[in-house]
């Protein structure tokens, strides 16, 4: 590898990396502290942090050598890459596949071995071979996590860059190693001084660009999560919104703004468009008698077979408590008569394990008009819904702009049963 610097540059570069690696974690810091960057997110600045002390303190042993900085550098300089792996495991809270301290442990290790080839007398060379060997393992582990990270989830693909990179340096190191294992035993290198390495240039430049990548890449994988937590409210609110959690049929909220489209397209075909309202008989005895918990059971049952029987195009609706609304396409009599039926004999069945006696229901039917907004037809239902809880429940009752409430003949479904007891 080729000598870039002269000795004094060499100096001048160590300490603006050191800088520029201390900037980027305080910078990275300020985040972590004022923004909602997540888990994880402070284990990245504790690694620019090791980085910037320990170029730092190779200055200091370059300027004045001391027998233990040399550990102490190589330590944070092995702590970097475990601090960054645990930051990815807890940014994508992806579970540890052995200790979760286990990078870290690993730095604390190898700083013991390293320790002890300073102690057997290493020369320089040795020493970085040791070293260098030493990180390929922490470093190889992040490129492990870089690799499920991005196929686990492809929006954060921007970590092929880091993963680009690390297998950049992992293939740099490697060469380091075989370039120092290849040197004669030179003479300039057999001193303390790190800087004597003349492939330590190389090594500066590449930890200042690859921060620079590290830390931006950090910042835009908040920047996503953020705004993928933020769409995934988004949705959610929006689900709320629009559908109701108990029976699962769309809120009237909904039902009127999707009104226009449903008569638009009723208009285009030549259909009509109905509105069916249902709504429980004696459905507060049953509360009454057996309890919420069970009278809510008997509403998402009969939402469940409402949803069941209705077609793709119609639109069921919970307007409130026990009282459903059904938008369906066509208005003939034989048709509602026959889809009425086969949603009392469903929601009849889903209910007999519920409670004793048959569950029935009352039912008003109104037509639209052309673009007719919902509360008049609703209101016309809902008056033939009336009609039908005083001719004696259990039946249906149609109200025809012109005449009063006419009951709709349905197939026979009796209301008799076991009485209402719990
Ligand atoms: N379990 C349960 N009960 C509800 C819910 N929303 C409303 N209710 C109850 O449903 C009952 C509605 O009763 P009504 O429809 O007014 O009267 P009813 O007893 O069904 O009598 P009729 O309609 O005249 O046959 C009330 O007791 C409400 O408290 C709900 O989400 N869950």
């Amino acid at each position: 590898m080729p000598t870039l610097f002269a000795p004094g540059q060499l100096q001048a570069l160590t300490f603006f990396t050191g800088a520029i690696h201390l900037g980027i974690g305080t910078l990275l810091w300020l985040v972590w502290r004022t923004r909602r960057t997540g888990p994880g997110f402070g284990n990245w600045v504790l690694t620019e942090w090791c980085m910037g002390l320990a170029w730092l303190l190779v200055l200091v042993q370059a300027v004045a050598p001391q027998q233990w900085l040399p550990v102490l550098y190589t330590l944070l300089l092995l702590l970097a890459p475990a601090f960054y792996e645990q930051g990815l495991r807890r940014f994508f809270l992806r579970p540890p596949a052995w200790h979760p301290q286990q990078s870290l442990l690993f730095a604390l290790l190898f700083t013991l071995l390293y320790a002890v080839a300073v102690a057997q007398g290493a020369n320089l060379h040795q020493r970085i071979v040791v070293f260098t060997a030493l990180q390929l393992p922490l470093l190889a582990s992040i490129v492990r996590q870089l690799w499920l990270i991005t196929h686990e989830r492809p929006a954060y693909r921007i970590l092929w860059l880091l993963l680009a990179a690390l297998c950049l340096q992992i293939t740099a190191q490697s060469l380091r190693i075989v370039e120092h294992l290849q040197s004669p035993s030179l003479p300039e290198v057999s001193s303390n001084n790190p800087l004597a390495d003349h492939t330590v240039g190389m090594v500066l430049l590449f930890s200042v660009v690859f921060s620079l990548l590290r830390s931006s890449v950090d910042l835009i994988s908040v920047q996503i999560r953020t705004e993928q937590a933020l769409q995934t409210t988004l949705q959610q609110l929006e689900q709320r919104a629009n559908f109701d959690g108990l029976t699962g049929l769309a809120t009237r909220q909904y039902m009127e703004s999707a009104l226009p489209a449903l008569q638009q397209r009723c208009l285009r075909h030549e259909e009509q468009l109905t509105l069916i309202l249902f709504d429980l008989d004696e459905f507060k005895q049953i509360n009454d008698n057996y309890g919420h918990p069970v009278g809510d059971a008997i509403l998402a049952a009969m939402g469940a077979c409402v949803r069941e029987h209705c077609r793709g195009d119609d639109l069921p609706v919970r307007i409130g408590g026990d009282e459903i609304a059904l938008l369906v396409y066509g208005g003939r009599p034989d048709q509602l008569a026959s889809l009425l039926q086969r949603l009392r004999h469903a929601i009849r069945a889903a209910c007999s394990g519920l409670v004793e006696q048959p569950v029935t229901l009352s039912i008003g039917i109104a037509y639209f008009q052309d673009a007719e907004p919902f509360a008049p037809v609703y209101r016309r239902a809902d008056q033939a819904m009336y009609s039908a809880k005083r001719n004696g429940r259990n039946c249906a009752y149609v109200h025809t702009p012109e005449s009063t409430p006419t009951q709709l003949e349905l197939g026979h479904l009796p209301a008799t049963g076991m009485p209402l007891t719990a």
